[in-house]
């Protein structure tokens, strides 16, 4: 299988055209204003509209009202919408059928409760994200977590890797789980909200490699 490779927290051409050449397959847009990546949704509607067809667009919510995700989804029209603070799954099943893309629910993953949890997601997430628990920001703390505790998942829906992965330990994480994708957004940047372009290239690099 080949893996996935998404690239978060871009701002930008030039970063996002990066991760195109170097073999991402997604790019995520945080609309999220605490995080140093929010874009606007103007920004992230210019950015989607320049982005490579080789690329699928993820756009980024957290809690957000559904007045406020529609208008999301109707300025953007990302391929996918990546919810990352506490929607339940009844509000992603409710959804889904009135979207025109797909969605993806992350969840903090520190004990085996929470695959269990993972579960009621099905008809409606497309992909779990399994990512380290909240911290200051909800998710791109870049913060691993254990990945043996992937083991313990035995639910229908496909499931991408996130939390403190980089160019170094990408590779190791692919070969340790059942991931259909790798989620960075701190592992590829000099400093909060700053892509560095030869991060990303290496991430890709890496993960390809697996
Ligand atoms: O990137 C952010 O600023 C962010 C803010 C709020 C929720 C999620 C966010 N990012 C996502 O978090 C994970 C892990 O990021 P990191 O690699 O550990 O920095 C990833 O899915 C990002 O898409």
């Amino acid at each position: 299988m080949t893996i996935q490779i998404k690239i978060c927290g871009i701002r930008d051409e030039a970063a996002m055209d990066a991760a195109a050449e170097a073999g991402a397959t997604h790019i995520g847009l945080v609309h999220y204003e605490p995080s140093p990546r929010h874009v606007t949704l103007d920004q992230a509607a210019k950015l989607r509209m320049r982005a490579p067809s080789s690329l699928e667009v993820v756009l980024l919510l957290v809690n957000q009202q559904p007045k406020e995700t529609a208008t999301a989804i109707d300025t953007v029209k990302p391929d996918i919408v990546q919810f990352h603070g506490l929607e339940a799954p009844q509000w992603l099943q409710a959804l889904r059928p009135h979207v025109p893309c797909r969605l993806w629910k992350a969840l903090g993953l520190s004990s085996a409760d929470t695959l269990e949890r993972a579960k009621a997601y099905e008809g409606g997430a497309d992909m779990l994200l399994f990512d380290a628990p909240a911290k200051k920001l909800p998710g791109g703390n870049g913060v691993t977590f254990d990945h043996s505790l992937l083991a313990g998942y035995d639910g229908a829906i496909p499931y991408g890797l996130a939390g403190g992965l980089d160019p170094d330990n990408v590779a190791q994480a692919i070969r340790d789980t059942d991931a259909v994708l790798v989620d960075t957004s701190s592992g590829t940047e000099s400093e909060p909200g700053v892509k560095d372009l030869d991060k990303i290239r290496a991430f890709c690099k890496a993960a390809r490699a697996a």
